[in-house]
């Protein structure tokens, strides 16, 4: 079910199954039993468009009558401003999966009179794929979607928008799922599996990180961190000046990178955290010396307007600026651009914010959608690189070890709850990834 469908790809679900009034009639039915539960009966206006959107309209407002409801329905180019800012609730059934340019500025002032609305599918103007607002598009309590849900409302703004989002099965079978072989899923637990540790595992079976330092050794620490506690078996912070270990068991070397290089041991690195000037150079050598890259922070900004020279990173973690910088302005469709910025690379591009975008060089991405508010802290990202680089070490492929991060990360954050330090999340990880890895058995062995 954590499989997200564009519009194109639910037109094409919907033309599988046929039987477009079944399907219909159970939308409209759906949207007018969600309402039922939360709503107490009011005057209601359901805004019709076109399409099949209005059609759901239709058929919710006729559910909405046999239950004793007042519901008018107007036609979205008939309806007036007056008569929708009179209505107790106002229901959007103007455009949907259908959208196909920008909502005009008289739609767009019918639905910015409503009181209070509940969107059927999308609200209106909302992109379904890329989660932007063409034109304009209300803000809804509660949208009502069906099958599977869409891009858009998991990607900003749209997510937002659609206020509470409840998915309705209507009757679509999801054997039509392998004909549309979807490539976007909602990050979760199902997208990956955290592997089981080996009972007789040493510590550079269980992977080995290590993490460059540079100017500024916290944020290099926090990512060593993150990796310790997410299970890499050995973290050694590759310091080019010696300065005092930093805490116990974390190991600090101040070889040159080209004397560490010779331990072949050293196979997953993190590069970019708190690393300055050379970041660009030692990013460089580490593509050249064929080792297993994350590349972060200053490694990405010594890449600005060069993204070929991330060729060989294994993962790269752009926030926005960082993201702009090296391949471009970012604008409505952050999704196709994480797409296009890991075939670029090859690289897995984790494009970083509110609503996270993994994607994978041959088209598969995942959009995560569990990580509160107040994760947006300094070095947030440092430890995020280094739960990353842990999972990479202990063999999980790079798309599934960046999904897994990323979520991993948003639920040790919801743990640690408001007033979270960077700091905080690598020690409540050891309990969540705990859950999720295979149970060990001692009877096993
Ligand atoms: N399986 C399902 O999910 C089902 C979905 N249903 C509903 O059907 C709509 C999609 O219906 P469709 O007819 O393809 O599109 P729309 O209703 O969104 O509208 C298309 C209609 O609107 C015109 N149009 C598009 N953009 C604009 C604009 N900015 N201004 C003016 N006119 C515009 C376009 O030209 C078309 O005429 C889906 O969202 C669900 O609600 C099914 O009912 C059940 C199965
Ligand atoms: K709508």
């Amino acid at each position: 079910m954590n499989e997200l469908l564009t519009p194109a790809e639910m037109g094409r679900a919907d033309a599988l199954a046929g039987n477009a009034q079944a399907l219909m009639d159970a939308a409209g039915r759906a949207v007018a039993r969600a309402i039922m539960q939360r709503y107490a009966p009011c005057s209601t206006l359901v805004l019709a468009g076109p399409g099949n959107n209005g059609g759901d309209g239709h058929v919710a407002a006729d559910y909405l009558r046999q239950a004793g409801w007042a519901v008018t329905v107007r036609a979205w180019n008939k309806a007036s401003v007056a008569e929708v800012a009179r209505a107790g609730l106002v229901i959007d059934a103007i455009f949907g999966a259908g959208l196909a340019r920008d909502v005009s500025p008289e739609v767009a002032a019918l639905l910015r009179a409503a009181k209070r609305l509940v969107a059927i599918d999308v609200p209106s103007g909302l992109d379904g794929a890329t989660g932007a607002v063409r034109g304009y598009a209300p803000q809804a309590e509660l949208t009502v979607t069906f099958f599977r849900a869409k891009p858009g409302h998991y990607l900003y703004p749209g997510r937002g928008l659609c206020g509470e989002l409840v998915l309705r099965d209507i009757g679509l079978p999801g054997s039509v799922l392998a004909q549309i072989n979807p490539q976007t899923w909602v990050n979760g637990p199902a997208l990956w599996h955290l592997p089981a540790r080996a009972p007789t595992g040493h510590k550079y079976s269980a992977g080995d990180v290590s993490v460059l330092c540079g100017n500024m050794p916290g944020a290099a620490r926090l990512a060593c961190a993150g990796a310790r506690r997410a299970g890499a078996g050995m973290v050694t912070l590759a310091a080019d000046a010696p300065f005092l270990p930093p805490e116990a068991g974390l190991i600090v070397r101040a070889e040159p990178l080209e004397v560490l290089l010779q331990d072949a041991r050293r196979k997953i690195w993190v590069c970019g955290p708190g690393l300055g000037p050379l970041a660009g150079h030692k990013l460089a050598r580490l593509i050249a010396a064929g080792r297993i890259i994350v590349a972060d922070a200053d490694a990405l900004t010594a890449c600005a307007g060069a993204p070929e020279k991330l060729r060989g990173a294994a993962v790269i973690t752009p926030h926005e600026g960082e993201f702009s910088r090296v391949f471009g302005s970012l604008r409505h469709d952050r999704l196709s651009a994480a797409r296009a910025a890991a075939r670029a690379t090859g690289a897995v591009a984790v494009l970083k914010g509110a609503d996270t975008i993994i994607a994978a060089p041959d088209g598969r991405a995942a959009i995560n959608a569990n990580a509160p508010p107040y994760l947006a802290s300094g070095g947030t990202g440092d430890v995020l690189a280094g739960i990353i680089a842990a999972l990479l070490a202990q063999e999980m492929p790079a798309f599934e070890a960046a999904c897994a991060a990323v979520w991993l990360h948003g639920a040790a954050a919801l743990k640690v709850g408001p007033g979270l330090l960077a700091e905080d999340i690598p020690a409540v990880l050891g309990p969540l990834m705990a859950r999720l890895r295979p149970p060990f058995n001692p009877a096993d062995y």
